[in-house]
Parts: structure tokens; C-alpha cells; sequence
């Protein structure tokens, strides 16, 4: 009862924020949103690299999942936000374009549900306006928009390459056991975004949120637990990886505003549809 206050009143300062940054006109300044691709904001930031303790075996995974080797990866956290992990785009070009056309290939095909009702095929479809219509799909347990509740009758196999993904990124960040069971893919348009919400519906919260991104690049909101809480804005570009486990597990979230990236650029079948997207792989454990 008292959350449920809290949220109608004034001291919704992330919805304030949110709607700073969604609004077209005047455009948001964009000066206070963290890159971390400049590293002359960090100390100002308190952004922080991070050094993994985790032992791989072979790296031949990490070619076929489109990734660059270990030694390449940037890794950041943030000394605000226990728990967060922010991967600087972990992978190869051919990697982006490996995994941007799993979700237009593979993952939003039958049995898993996306938001488009029309019995479409995604992959021989040539109209992009239909394309732009989808929003998401769901793969594992599938997410269900309604009760916000996983249900065993209502579940698929997890794609095994996603799931060889998530378990590296984990890993990495300390995670030895996560198993990936549920993931919503989210297509956003330039118009698109997602309010603030918090990701609460799996069973295991011990477990992070693992998030992938591809495409044009998004203004992502991190908060606290109350919506009371001013929230940090960081850009996330193509390839980057956010991870949010311990205290940030349960934070509010959002997406105000995608960005259009002129320097992004992928080849292939869904490069001309990508200069307008952005790709969000949202992967959980569901499961203790
Ligand atoms: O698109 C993003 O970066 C976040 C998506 C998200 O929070 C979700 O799917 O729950
Ligand atoms: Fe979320």
C-alpha cells in the first residue's frame, strides 16, 4: 500500500527523468548520459574497470558465438549501482550480424510467440512496415504479458546458442551456475521505448539479468528499488551488455529513447531494416 503511494506522488522522480529524456521537443540534453566510450568521464562517473577471476577452457566457443577473445573485452561497474556489470561490445562484426539474424531468422519464428497476430513469416517477409510492427518474442518459459506469471505448460526450448551466450557472460562476471530459461526479444523502432519497470517475475533473483543489444543505440535508465530514486542515464551502444545482478537486480529500468547511430552498420538480408531498429535480447533464469 505504501510502494503504491509512493508511486502516485511527486517523488516519481524516475518517471520525471524519463519523460526528460523521451521528450522530442525541446530535445534532452544529452551531456549527463554516460558513455563508456569516453573514458574522460569515468572518474567524474564513478566508473571503475572491472577484472574477471573466470577460467575458460578452449576459446573455440567464443568464435562461433560471434565473440571477440577475453583479452578484448572492457568491462565496466559502477560505483553507484552495486551489482550492475556494463560490457563494452564484446563482439566481432560478424558476431552482430550472427546474432541480429538469429532474432529475424529464428527466434521470432513458431513455436515462439511474438506480438504480431497475423500469421506472418518473418524471414520471406519483404515488407517493412509489417517488420516494423514487431515488438517482441519470447523464448523458453514464455513470458506472459498479463499475469506476469511463468507457467511450466507454457514453455519452449531455450535456444542453445543463447543459452552457451548468457552462460559466458556470466561466467565472467562471476555467475558460475546461471542457466538460461526465458528471454524476451524486444524490436524497437526509432519511435519506440519502455517505461519504468522492475523484473521481478522469476522465481530466482540471486540470478542476474542478463540484457544484449544490437542496432541503433538506446538511452537506458538505471534506478533503485523505489521510484523515488533519481535514476543514472547511460547510452548503450550495438553489442553492449548490460548485466544487472545483487542490489541492481531488482532495480527500475526503462528505455526513454533510441537514437539513431549513423556509424552502425551491418551487412546483409536485415541491414536496411536495422538502420531503423534496435535489438534487446533479455535473458533470465527463472528457477532457483
Ligand atoms: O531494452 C532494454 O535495454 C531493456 C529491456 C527490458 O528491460 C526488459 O525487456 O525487461
Ligand atoms: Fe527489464
Amino acid at each position: 500500500m505504501q510502494q503504491e503511494e509512493k508511486t502516485n506522488c511527486d517523488s516519481d522522480t524516475f518517471r520525471k527523468v524519463f519523460k526528460y529524456y523521451k521528450q522530442k521537443r525541446p530535445a534532452p540534453d544529452l551531456t549527463g548520459v554516460i558513455n563508456f566510450k569516453d573514458e574522460s568521464t569515468f572518474e567524474q562517473n564513478g566508473i571503475r574497470t572491472y577484472s574477471s577471476c573466470s577460467d575458460y577452457g578452449s576459446s573455440l566457443t567464443f568464435d562461433v558465438l560471434g565473440l571477440k577473445p577475453l583479452d578484448d573485452w572492457n568491462i565496466f561497474t559502477v560505483n553507484k549501482h552495486p551489482g550492475l556489470f556494463f560490457i563494452s561490445n564484446p563482439f566481432t562484426k560478424s558476431g552482430i550480424e550472427y546474432w541480429i539474424r538469429q532474432s529475424f531468422e529464428n527466434y521470432c519464428l513458431p513455436p515462439n510467440p511474438i506480438n504480431i497476430k497475423e500469421n506472418i513469416d518473418i524471414r520471406n517477409c519483404s515488407d517493412d512496415t509489417i517488420l516494423q510492427k514487431l515488438r517482441w518474442a519470447t523464448l523458453g518459459y514464455h513470458h506472459n504479458w498479463d499475469t506476469k506469471e511463468y507457467d511450466e505448460n507454457f514453455r519452449d526450448k531455450f535456444p542453445c546458442d543463447l543459452s552457451q551466450l548468457s552462460t559466458i557472460i556470466a561466467k565472467y562476471v562471476g555467475f558460475e551456475t546461471f542457466t538460461a530459461e526465458a528471454a524476451i526479444v524486444n524490436y524497437y523502432s526509432l519511435d519506440s521505448s519502455i517505461g519504468g519497470h522492475t523484473d521481478h517475475s522469476e522465481k530466482n533473483h540471486d540470478a542476474p539479468l542478463i540484457s544484449i543489444s544490437f542496432g541503433q543505440t538506446a538511452i537506458f535508465l538505471l534506478g533503485g528499488t523505489e521510484k523515488n530514486v533519481a535514476p543514472t542515464p547511460m547510452f548503450i551502444h550495438s553489442g553492449d551488455v548490460v548485466i544487472m545482478s545483487g542490489p541492481s537486480r531488482l532495480c527500475y529500468h526503462a528505455v526513454p529513447k533510441i537514437i539513431p547511430n549513423a556509424e552502425f552498420a551491418v551487412d546483409g538480408r536485415w541491414s536496411t531494416i536495422m538502420s531503423k531498429m534496435r535489438l534487446n535480447l533479455n535473458v533470465r533464469q527463472v528457477n532457483l
